[in-house]
């Protein structure tokens, strides 16, 4: 049976400016599965972040609720890890530290935790990183870091905000196949903002296309695509263009 993760109810959300009230959302209605990979796509200034903000706790709507596994959410939690498209480490401490950040720091939950870190860097091929400072570290890697201390703070929703946005397509596509194996492994939910219409269809189950002037969905598009999921495949393509067609509308 499948488990709802995360339920937003009738949302509402906008913001004061100092001449007008903008609103950023509004009637926003969605389940996710636990388990689930959702892409958010819209144009600049539909509500990605906005949303993504409302479900990591970090903003309150207006009006409507959110609820995660049956309870409203009212602030972050260790449950949401947050990844965004500017890298989050602190630069002062080490790859290593870096994971590690926000753990227990004593005894055999020490241990333990300095064990799963060690494990995900490697499966990340960071195994040789841990002492290096995020100023050593490309885009790619600092990125990877961060999913990596999501997974060791046992995040059971990993909300990504165009995280790989500012990396090279080959990279990206790397980072891509990698996201995808540790969701795999991890039966995580993930929310993911992206601009890439490319990108959301290779990673998605669901594809949230939003419209804006207010922000809403348009459409809730089921992604069938078989994985592993090949771009140069005329599925593929169809898809794209699919996405793009409801986009234009
Ligand atoms: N803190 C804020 N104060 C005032 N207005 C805001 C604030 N945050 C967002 N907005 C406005 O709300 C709307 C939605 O912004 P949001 O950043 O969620 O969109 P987005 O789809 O993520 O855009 P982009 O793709 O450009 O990042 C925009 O009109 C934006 O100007």
């Amino acid at each position: 049976m499948r488990v709802l993760s995360i339920e937003i109810k009738n949302i509402y959300k906008s913001f004061k400016t100092h001449d007008k009230e903008i609103t950023a959302l509004s009637n926003i209605n969605l389940n996710i599965e636990t388990g689930d990979f959702i892409c958010i796509l819209g144009p600049s200034g539909c509500g990605k972040t906005t949303l993504l903000r409302l479900v990591g706790g970090l903003e309150i709507p207006d009006k409507g609720e959110i609820y995660e596994d049956g309870s409203i959410i009212t602030g972050p939690s260790r449950e949401r890890g947050f990844i965004f498209q500017q890298y989050s480490l602190f630069p002062w401490l080490n790859v290593l530290d870096n994971v590690m950040f926000g753990l227990e720091i004593g005894g055999s939950a020490k241990e333990k935790n300095i064990y799963r870190a060690k494990t995900y860097l490697k499966a990340v091929g960071l195994e040789d990183t841990e002492n290096l400072y995020p100023h050593e570290l490309s885009g790619g890697m600092k990125q990877r870091v961060a999913i990596v201390r999501s997974l060791v703070n046992k995040s059971k929703r990993l909300l990504m905000d165009e995280p790989f946005s500012a990396i090279d397509m080959q990279n990206r596509h790397k980072l891509q196949e990698e996201l995808i194996r540790i969701w795999k492994k991890s039966n995580n939910t993930i929310l993911f903002v992206t601009h890439d219409v490319d990108e959301a269809v290779f990673l998605a189950d669901h594809i949230i296309l939003m419209g804006k002037n207010p922000g809403y969905i348009k459409k809730i598009y089921k992604n069938t695509l078989e994985r592993p999921r090949k771009r140069e495949s005329e599925e593929f393509l169809k898809v794209q263009e699919k996405i793009i067609e409801i986009l234009d509308e």
